[in-house]
């Protein structure tokens, strides 16, 4: 059996513990699948690729409400989505060949699974190998969750694994949950023609958003797509490409393509973790202390194997985290997930941190709420958008912020300026009121929403 010092499980994120301060150890990497992990492949880039096309087509398409004539001819879908993935795929063989020219790195091509404490089986496509390693860090990440309804149908079904690689959009496209992928994937094939009918069993789109964003952007798409909601899938029929989808009320949706966007589930199942002694959550993350310790001796994890909050700029940070405590192990530092943003790449953008309208009552928290709408200032206007808005939830007398909630163009950058002050301790009259803000800049969103606290 062959020892390392320190082997990862997984090249996503886990791929980023492995800096050149570790040039002195003999390191391993076990990847079943893509190096570059789920955002590079199949996540965060690959779709906000796909988003920013979609929103230069409606730019176009919509060139007339600024008195511009233009006519969109078309999208050209498979031209879309080889430029996108050459550029990916180009991406993920570097940082792959990039691991071979490292003598202090080994790549293993196969999938891992724990056979007792710091040790592992990789099975390869040449046969298995065992594996030792002096610290191990589990960076397996999760992989799409798929309801019974849907499996036992035995009928094509597309996750966001395979449908951005597809070679031409559906004429109707069924999504199964309106969560993010939702959000963002129905856009993108909204605009290169597909008719979207989303299916979800709550009664909003976007649930955990605060209540003022859910509520707008349910509203606001009810006119693009077709919605069902409170709606959960009993039964799929038809035959491949002529899907007949059942629902809870007996009602019917014909699609030609299913996309199953109901969240996704940690891979800790397949890693035989049990054998190591490492612990998961009902759920089935795995369980992690700050310094993102797992319950066995010498075993770290990270990223949406083991997160609170599985999004990249997590993972990331975690990955930092657990390379400065591997070699730190009288000095661990701590991963936070306080205060952590998000943002939804969808029509309108939406940004979030902090706590919502809701959890501050929840809390019984002292809170104020400030307003404002990208149609009350000057760049608004020059957008011509009369539904963005930003929204500020602060403690009076300290003027701490709580919560952020944007939903309009470039929400996601406009959001930074919160996040920083909220994190750094800024209150929000001084946020206000000490710095310039451009003028007239759509930042002017954000500082009406803080003078709108009225403290
Ligand atoms: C469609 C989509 C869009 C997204 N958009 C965003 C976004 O805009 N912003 C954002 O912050 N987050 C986004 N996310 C979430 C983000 O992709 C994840 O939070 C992030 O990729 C998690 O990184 P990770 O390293 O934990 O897991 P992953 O990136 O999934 O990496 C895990 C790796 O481990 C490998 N692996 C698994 N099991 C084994 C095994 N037993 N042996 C060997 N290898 C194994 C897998 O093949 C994989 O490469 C998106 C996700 C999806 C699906
Ligand atoms: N921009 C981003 O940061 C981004 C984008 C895409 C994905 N992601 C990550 O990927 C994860 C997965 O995304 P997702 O959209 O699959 O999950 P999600 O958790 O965002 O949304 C899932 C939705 O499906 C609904 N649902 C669950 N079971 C259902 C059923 N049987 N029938 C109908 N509806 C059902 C839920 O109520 C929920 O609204 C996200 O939680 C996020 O971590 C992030």
């Amino acid at each position: 059996m062959r020892h390392h010092d320190v082997v990862v499980i997984g090249a996503g994120s886990g791929n980023a513990v492995i800096g050149d301060s570790f040039a002195d150890l003999d390191v391993a990497i076990v990847e079943e699948r893509w190096f570059g992990g789920t955002c590079l492949n199949a996540g965060c880039i690959p779709s906000k690729m796909l988003a920013y096309t979609a929103h230069v087509a409606r730019t176009v398409r919509e060139a007339d409400t600024y008195d511009v004539d233009a006519e969109l001819r078309a999208v050209r879908w498979r031209a879309v989505r080889d430029r996108v993935f050459a550029r990916l795929d180009a991406e993920r063989d570097e940082g792959r060949t990039g691991r071979d020219q490292q003598d202090w790195v080994t790549v293993y091509e196969g999938r891992a699974r724990f056979t007792g404490p710091r040790t592992l089986r990789i099975d390869r496509a040449d046969g298995a190998v065992g594996v030792s390693a002096g610290q191990i860090v589990v960076a397996a990440g999760g992989r799409p969750l798929v309801p019974g309804p849907v499996l036992d149908a035995g009928l094509p079904y597309e996750t966001s694994d395979t449908i951005m690689r597809i070679d031409a959009p559906p004429r109707h496209l069924a999504v199964l949950g309106g969560g993010y992928i939702a959000a963002e994937l129905a856009d993108v094939f909204a605009e290169t023609g597909s008719s979207v009918t989303i299916i979800e069993k709550e009664q909003h789109l976007l649930g955990p958003q605060d209540e003022t964003v859910r509520g707008r952007f349910t509203d606001l798409v009810r006119s693009r797509y077709d919605l069902r909601l409170g709606r959960e899938l009993t039964a799929v029929g038809g035959r491949p490409g002529a899907l007949r989808l059942t629902l809870d009320d007996g009602s019917t949706v014909e699609a030609d393509m299913l996309l199953v966007a109901v969240g996704r589930v940690p891979n800790s199942d397949r890693l035989s973790l049990e054998a190591a002694g490492i612990a998961t959550h009902d759920d089935g993350r795995v369980v992690v202390d700050a310094h993102q310790r797992t319950t066995a001796e010498g075993v770290f994890a990270l990223g949406d194997i083991c997160s609170p909050v599985p999004l990249k700029h997590v993972a990331n940070r975690e990955a930092q985290v657990v390379a400065h405590n591997l070699r730190n192990p009288d000095d661990l530092i701590a991963a936070d997930h306080e205060l952590v943003p998000s943002a939804v790449f969808t029509r309108p953008q939406i940004a979030s941190m902090g706590l919502t309208e809701q959890e501050c009552r929840d809390r019984g928290l002292d809170y104020r709420t400030g307003m404002a709408g990208y149609g009350d200032i000057a760049y608004g206007w020059a957008m011509e958008n009369t539904t963005g808005f930003c929204k500020v939830l602060a403690e009076p007398g300290t003027g701490r912020l709580l919560g952020a909630h944007l939903m309009g163009e470039q929400a996601p950058t406009l959001i930074q300026p919160l996040v920083l002050a909220a994190t750094l301790g800024i209150d929000a009259t001084t946020l206000a009121k000490s710095p310039y803000w451009i003028h007239p800049a759509l930042t002017e969103v954000v500082e009406n929403a803080l003078l709108g606290l009225g403290l």
